[in-house]
């Protein structure tokens, strides 16, 4: 009986452990050569790789298993490439474009249909699915952690790496577990929760961990929420989010461009179900949050931790990060949110640019203008999810309520293509950075919900109410 026991503790893993040792090659020095099932490209962290490929005569070993996107220096006008200015813009673009020609690498340019942000077109082409690996020399790439697999940001010579062997050495990180329960309160969502857990718990609480979001909450909420709080881990400091995947993932993926078929699909769903933590006691370290009580968040400073819930006022300058981040977005402590002069709002980025994103944005504006003193930018994170936006008129939405609604990319997210919002503008943004000149150059971030962000269009100021 004893001894049956201890077989059974010894297979007990957690949903990343499981993941992480079905793809080990090999192992040596406590790292492990990982095999990689999916590697995601765009044009900013690619084209060195590339070149590194050149140089040393090597193949690319899996041109099948690498899929390419161009979002980072894409404008967001409808004239495509021909209107594009900068010169390294138009370098990378058309490297991206020689270099996929040249290696058979599937690439979504801007005419294709599922051109898109890396993280968005993942998970909506059914790339992005449950027990894969998954690496993009992109820092945000746990965003598809979200669908139960292990996703992680690469640099460039990792890329390289995997590019040459289709896989990678890794340290295998500690396991944090964070508990999240409570019915969350309407026009509170995913947004409001990580920055919460950021504003809490400080910009590298998971430093050296995969997170793996899990409780009633969790279960409780639509795929495109779990991207959106997978996507943010790396603000937490954590390379990996991860979630089990459920019958609401199982309803995501279906029928997706890449998803399996038919008889492999049902094969591939019970193994599917394999795919969970199989004891709260295994992971390293675990934090619980209920969220019954939660409020809207938003960032007053130049990291993510520097946020509020908007019932209290901002803190004291008791450091000088603190002191120096309200000199660079001329803020006061005692202030609210109510008091940020926002003259831009800006709906997009891989955090919240998906379709889930623009509905709830488009609920807001719906029969209502844009206040006078705002420019209201709508920036549907991938082509899909603009098409879609026509399709259900939301488009019609925001043109009428005076808005700008844009071609897919990483835009106002930050300043590497033509959309940067001017020195000393307040933007209130769903996107998930927002430290000194992210947007542009002494632009000034406020991170938020896309609920709260298509408010503050309306009212002209961040709303407590
Ligand atoms: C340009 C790219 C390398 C970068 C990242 O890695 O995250 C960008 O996507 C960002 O969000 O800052
Ligand atoms: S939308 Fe922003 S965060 Fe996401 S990949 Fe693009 S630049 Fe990075």
């Amino acid at each position: 009986m004893l001894l049956t026991n201890l077989v059974e503790v010894k297979l007990l893993k957690t949903l990343f452990n499981k993941i992480w040792d079905e793809h080990v090659v090999v192992s040596k020095d406590e790292k492990d050569l990982l095999y990689i099932d999916l590697h995601l490209i765009h044009e900013v962290t690619s084209p060195q790789a590339f070149e590194g490929l050149r140089l040393k005569n090597r193949k690319l070993r899996r041109p099948d298993r690498t899929f390419a996107t161009m979002d980072h220096n894409t404008p967001t006008i409808k004239e495509h490439r021909k209107k594009i200015e900068d010169p390294l813009s138009v370098e990378q673009l058309d490297s991206l474009e020689k270099n996929c020609r040249d290696f058979g690498i599937e690439l979504y340019d801007m005419d294709s249909e599922y051109n898109g942000i890396v993280h968005m077109i993942g998970p909506e082409m059914g790339l992005s699915l449950p027990g894969k690996t998954i690496v993009c020399g992109d820092s945000h790439t746990a965003t598809h952690g979200a669908m139960g697999a292990i996703a992680f940001g690469i640099g460039t010579s990792e890329v390289e790496e995997v590019f040459a062997t289709q896989c990678l050495w890794q340290k295998r990180p500690k396991n944090m577990g964070i508990k999240i329960t409570g019915v969350l309160p309407e026009n509170v969502s995913a947004k409001d929760i990580i920055l919460h857990l950021i504003k809490e718990h400080s910009t590298s609480f998971g430093t050296g961990y995969a997170i793996e979001f899990y409780g009633e909450t969790i279960e409780n909420m639509e795929v495109e929420d779990r991207l959106t709080l997978c996507n943010m881990a790396i603000e937490a400091g954590a390379k990996f989010g991860i979630i089990r995947p459920d019958e609401k993932t199982v309803e995501y993926i279906k029928d997706r461009k890449y998803t399996p078929k038919g008889e492999e699909f049902e094969k591939y769903l019970k193994y599917v179900e394999t795919l969970k933590t199989d004891s709260e006691d295994l992971f390293d370290e675990i934090k619980i949050l209920d969220v019954t009580n939660l409020k809207p968040h938003v960032s007053f400073g130049t990291n993510p931790s520097m946020t509020v819930s908007i019932d209290e006022k901002f803190p004291e300058a008791n450091t000088e990060e603190l002191k120096k981040a309200y000199d660079y977005m001329e803020l006061k402590p005692g202030m609210t949110v109510e008091d940020i002069p926002i003259e831009v709002v800006f709906i997009g980025s891989c955090t919240n640019g998906r379709i889930q994103d623009m509905r709830i944005a488009a609920e807001v504006l719906k029969g209502k203008k844009v206040h006078e003193d705002i420019r209201c930018i709508v920036v549907p994170g991938s082509m899909l999810a603009k098409n879609q936006c026509e399709e259900e008129g939301l488009d019609k939405i925001f043109i009428d309520a005076g808005c700008e609604f844009r071609m897919p990319g990483c835009s106002y997210c930050l300043a590497m293509n033509e959309d940067r919002i001017a020195e000393k503008v307040h933007c209130a943004s769903t996107s998930n950075r927002n430290f000194e000149g992210r947007q542009g150059h002494l632009s000034r971030t406020h991170l938020m919900s896309p609920y709260m962000a298509a408010k503050c269009a309306v009212a002209g100021r961040v709303e407590i109410e």
